[in-house]
């Protein structure tokens, strides 16, 4: 068993939303495809992977690096020979020869990208969805058949007002989400508390908002954001000042009540030991977003839940950014908190299988082997026609 060949491209996810840190219009993202020399019904198994959102496109790395050091490996040294498959972690290593420590960053969306497509073709070689075989594997064979998803969207968008952002929620939960994200930050605080009140008049109670900053705030920014949303009592505030201001987070944990979330911009186990060590986040209330895809592949991720575990927190902490099929799967084969969903933005890359209906804010996940990119037309088009024609 052997990689054959692995594939990668850009392509556009652009759009004019923004949030508070960054606009959309030129938002790129790497597709991959790992070709495998197992067949299935005459074809080659083809694992598929792609680099979440909010990062752009790492296709230089990729070629320059990490495909090359997989490529020239020998193929033996890659296989996982008690489970007959691929070895993620194997390849991992590989990858990761002549790397230095720290300083993760774009590296990071590089590898979780093929770490994804790895996966992807494990599972499909293994005939299994992958929550499943990471459930199997890892979890003792139980695996949620549920993941808990929120609505995230509520960005800044030209000519939307109080209207286009009730209407955006109201689409929401029409399509069986109660919980929706919206961004703040981008306007000052006064117009904020408007906009989120007009969302709290669609979704009804605080604990069915949650609200974003995408890391803008200074302190004292955050500390009067946080006094003005502590009576909203809120699902959660997240990411309000940048993701490495550890003492900045916890400064604001000592003067916020409620739950907060943020590490969707951290893209290590190291960097988030760090945030549980220095951000004074609370494991009974607080919300980990770390995304596989921008940080080291599941690989990684697994090393991330391990470090938690030992420092007293439990994987149901973590919903993890992104609104993607992978997350999704490491959800409920590893037993986390939900995932993110991107209903209406970030097609065709956010959202879910085709067919599974959201209740409840709820969602199963298809039977089919691997991640699941074949049960969602839309993308598997793009990545077939991408990478495969
Ligand atoms: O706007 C973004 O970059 C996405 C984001 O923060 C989120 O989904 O939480
Ligand atoms: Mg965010």
């Amino acid at each position: 068993m052997r990689i054959v060949e692995i594939r990668e491209s850009t392509v556009s996810i652009a759009s004019p939303i923004a949030n508070a840190f960054i606009d959309f219009s030129k938002m790129t993202c790497s597709v991959v495809a790992v070709i495998t020399d197992q067949m299935r019904d005459g074809q080659p198994i083809v694992g598929f992977g792609f680099n979440s959102n909010g990062r752009y496109g790492q296709g230089a790395l990729m070629r320059e690096r990490f495909i090359p050091r997989l490529m020239d490996a020998d193929p033996d040294s890659l296989i996982d020979q008690t489970n007959d498959a691929l070895d993620p972690h194997a390849i991992w290593t590989a990858m990761m020869t002549n790397e230095k420590p720290g300083g993760h960053g774009e590296r990071s969306v590089a590898v979780g990208t093929i770490d994804m497509a790895v996966w992807d073709a494990v599972a499909k070689i293994a005939g299994q969805p992958l929550y499943r075989l990471l459930a199997d594997r890892y979890r003792g064979g139980v695996a949620d058949d549920e993941v808990w998803v929120y609505a995230a969207g509520g960005y800044y968008h030209p000519g939307k007002g109080l209207e286009g952002l009730k209407d955006e929620f109201r689409g929401y939960l029409d399509r069986g989400y109660t919980t929706c994200k919206m961004k703040i930050g981008l306007a000052p605080l006064a117009e904020d508390l408007k906009r989120i009140e007009a969302a709290l008049e669609v979704v009804g109670d605080g604990q069915n908002l949650c609200v974003d900053a995408n890391g803008r705030f200074d302190l004292e920014t955050a500390l009067a954001y946080a006094r003005a949303l502590e009576p909203y009592d809120l699902r959660w505030y997240e990411e309000a000042g940048d993701p490495l201001d550890y003492a900045l987070q916890a400064e604001l944990s000592q003067a916020y009540s409620r739950p907060m979330a943020t590490g969707e911009n951290l893209f290590s186990m190291q960097d988030a030991r760090n945030l549980i060590r220095h951000g004074g986040m609370n494991p009974e209330q607080d919300v980990l977003q770390f995304d596989c895809a921008l940080s080291y592949g599941l690989v990684e991720y697994l090393r991330t839940l391990e470090m938690m575990a030992e420092n007293g927190w439990s994987s149901r902490r973590v919903v993890p950014h992104g609104g993607h099929q992978m997350s999704l799967n490491i959800a409920a084969g590893l037993h986390l908190g939900g995932n993110e969903s991107y209903p209406d933005v970030f097609q065709p890359f956010g959202g879910f299988a085709d067919d599974v209906e959201v209740r409840d804010s709820r969602v199963g996940l298809p039977d089919i082997p691997g991640v699941g990119f074949e049960a969602k037309s839309a993308l598997i088009d793009l990545l077939r026609r991408e990478l495969l024609s």
